[in-house]
């Protein structure tokens, strides 16, 4: 089979059902997760840049959701394993705005083949409970750019000290546009106001509970306050726009987008951040997708687990 033939967004469902299992009424990646409620008030930096009500200043809700990647519902926290940080705004309009981000600096792979011959290749093999290791260097072989993300956290833990201690990053490229109809390409993140971000060895995550992540975030937010500085990376010319697979290398103009301030932590089967679809170009005006075919490949595949785990949903609430 020719692995870079087009993935459909029905596939990439399937192998990732097929590798992880169906948890019935949950997604089909990032399965384990913790809902949150939080507020987010821009700079005027970021109105300069965008348009969008979201940047105007004014204090805006925010629904959002922490995540474990993969489909494993009971996956142990202290597993090294990427993070996920989801964002709903509520617009004072009442446009909505999303934003699904990642703890790794950028994506493993560039394109969505990739990500589906990643799940076929790292589905366990019913003989052994393993992945086969032919499939996988076959799939690093015709995906060579996986080694780029792989060397760039290779002396890295991956096991989060707190979901409150990390950055969170837009990986793709979006385009901001302002009132005066300019555009700038950029990508953000989010990166914690009070402490740096870490990371646990594994000798210091071993005694921790499997579920600590949901501990860590109710402990912090006894203790005081959990925020996130949003930083917007301005383009250069010539770096990559459409590859969520390559850094932004040099250097770069960042600016003071904004305060993302978390509220409060819900885990209950009635916490909001259930029954939303976080797809990432649910977008107000003044923020556009960039073609990033792993961007646009998105939606429809979070469509599709959306709409099972809707179907399996009870409806007593
Ligand atoms: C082709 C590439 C990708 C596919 C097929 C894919 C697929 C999925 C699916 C099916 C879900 C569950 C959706 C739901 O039921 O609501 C999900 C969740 C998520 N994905 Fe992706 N994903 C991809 C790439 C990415 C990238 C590049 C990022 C970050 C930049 C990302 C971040 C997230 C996050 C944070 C969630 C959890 C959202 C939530 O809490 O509801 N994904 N993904």
């Amino acid at each position: 089979a020719d692995v870079h033939a087009q993935a459909t967004p029905a596939q990439i469902v399937s192998a990732l059902e097929n590798k992880f299992g169906v948890y019935p009424g949950e997604r089909r990646n990032h399965t384990k997760g913790i809902c949150f409620t939080g507020e987010f008030q821009a700079t005027p930096e970021a109105a300069e840049l965008s348009r969008s009500p979201l940047f105007q200043g004014v204090p805006v809700a925010v629904t959002g959701r922490f995540s474990q990647a993969g489909g494993n519902l009971h996956i142990a926290d202290h597993t090294p394993n990427a993070h996920g940080m989801a964002l709903r705004f509520t617009l004072p309009d009442g446009q909505l705005h999303q934003m699904a981000m990642l703890d790794i600096p950028f994506f493993d792979v560039a394109t969505p083949e990739g990500f589906l011959q990643k799940q076929l290749a790292t589905t366990p093999d019913p003989a052994t409970g393993k992945p086969d290791p032919g499939k996988v260097q076959t799939f690093k072989n015709a995906f060579p750019e996986t080694r780029r993300l792989a060397q760039a956290l290779a002396d890295q833990s991956r096991i989060p000290a707190g979901y409150h201690r990390l950055s969170y990053n837009s990986i793709h490229t979006f385009m901001l546009e302002n009132t005066e109809g300019q555009t700038t390409a950029v990508r953000w993140s989010f990166v914690p106001a009070e402490d740096q971000p870490a990371y646990l060895s594994p000798e210091q995550a071993a005694s921790l509970d499997a579920n600590y992540l949901l501990q860590a975030l109710q402990t912090q937010l006894d203790a005081g306050e959990i925020r996130w500085h949003m930083q917007i990376t301005l383009a250069n010319d010539g770096d990559p726009l459409t590859d969520p697979s390559q850094p932004w290398s040099g250097n770069h103009k960042v600016i003071e987008a904004g305060i993302l301030k978390l509220q409060a932590v819900n885990t209950g089967a009635d916490a909001a951040c259930r029954s939303i679809n976080f797809d990432p170009l649910r977008l107000s005006d003044g923020v556009k997708a960039s073609d990033d075919p792993v961007l646009q490949a998105r939606s429809p595949a979070y469509a599709i687990s959306f709409g099972k785990r809707s179907q399996e949903a009870s409806l007593a609430q």
